[in-house]
């Protein structure tokens, strides 16, 4: 057996999780090409690299089949009801940080914050027949930031891209997406909420707590917390 640490496959996460173990003695890889999903380790022994998609990390860290993970701290509250019985948080890595919120039309004058949307929702219902859309691939998040702030006179639609066209595009009056410089936004006309911050989100290590552990495994992951100077 050995620890299987999870990170992922691809883009702006793989690069900088390879050099936060980097710069920690521990050389992460892929096997072979840019095409190639295996993954090499070097500097420490019974550690088994698994390159996977960043969203696919929350859920193979809860079924117990990989041991360690790194992904957005948005994703695993989104797709782990009850996350932290699931994982445990160990080292903030710094990076990788988005802000999940809620945005509006820029031209939406009459609306600054939330109760302003609770108004806006009402009457748009009033007004239209059916309830106002708000366009997101956060749905738990989303549903629970707005029912603890007293907002109930709504919709959400699935976005899994693009969310914030979907104003644009009329498919949805606001939307609810995670931003970093802000610019697709403002591309896109829209306007943060001033109440309307969700989570903040950056890159974690998480490890389970269903998976599995032997005695050995038990040596590797202390050496490695060790190693990463994690206290
Ligand atoms: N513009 C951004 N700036 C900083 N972090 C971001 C940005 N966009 C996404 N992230 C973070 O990166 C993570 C998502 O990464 P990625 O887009 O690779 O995942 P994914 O779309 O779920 O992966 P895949 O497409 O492989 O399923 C999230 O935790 C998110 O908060
Ligand atoms: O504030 P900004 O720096 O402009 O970044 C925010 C954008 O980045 C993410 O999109 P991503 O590139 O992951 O594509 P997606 O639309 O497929 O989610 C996110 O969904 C926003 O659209």
């Amino acid at each position: 057996m050995s620890i299987k640490l999870g990170v992922p496959s691809k883009g702006r996460l793989m690069e900088k999780t390879f050099d936060w173990f980097g710069e920690r003695g521990i050389t992460l890889g892929r096997a072979g090409s840019d095409r190639e999903y295996a993954g090499r380790v070097e500097g420490i022994e019974g550690v088994e690299l698994v390159l996977l998609s960043a969203g696919e990390i929350p859920r193979e860290l809860a079924a117990g089949r990989i041991h360690l993970g790194v992904t957005g701290t948005d994703l695993v509250q989104e797709k782990l009801a009850n996350w932290d019985q699931q994982v445990e948080s160990l080292a903030e890595m710094g990076f990788g940080h988005a802000d999940l919120i809620i945005a509006v039309p820029a031209c939406w004058a009459d609306v600054d914050g939330l109760d302003d949307l609770d108004a806006a929702a009402a009457l748009f219902r009033a007004r239209h027949g059916f309830r106002l859309r708000i366009a997101t691939k956060y749905h738990r998040l989303v549903r629970d930031f707005l029912r603890d702030n007293g907002v109930a006179d709504y919709q959400l639609v699935d976005s899994q891209g693009a969310t914030e066209g979907t104003v644009a595009n009329e498919t949805a009056e606001a939307i609810a997406d995670i931003t970093s410089t802000g610019d697709t936004l403002r591309a896109n006309h829209l306007k943060i909420l001033s109440d309307g911050l969700i989570l903040r989100s950056q890159a974690t290590l998480f490890r389970s707590r269903k998976a599995q552990l032997s005695d050995d495994d038990r040596r590797v992951l202390g050496a490695l917390v060790e190693r990463l100077k994690i206290d």
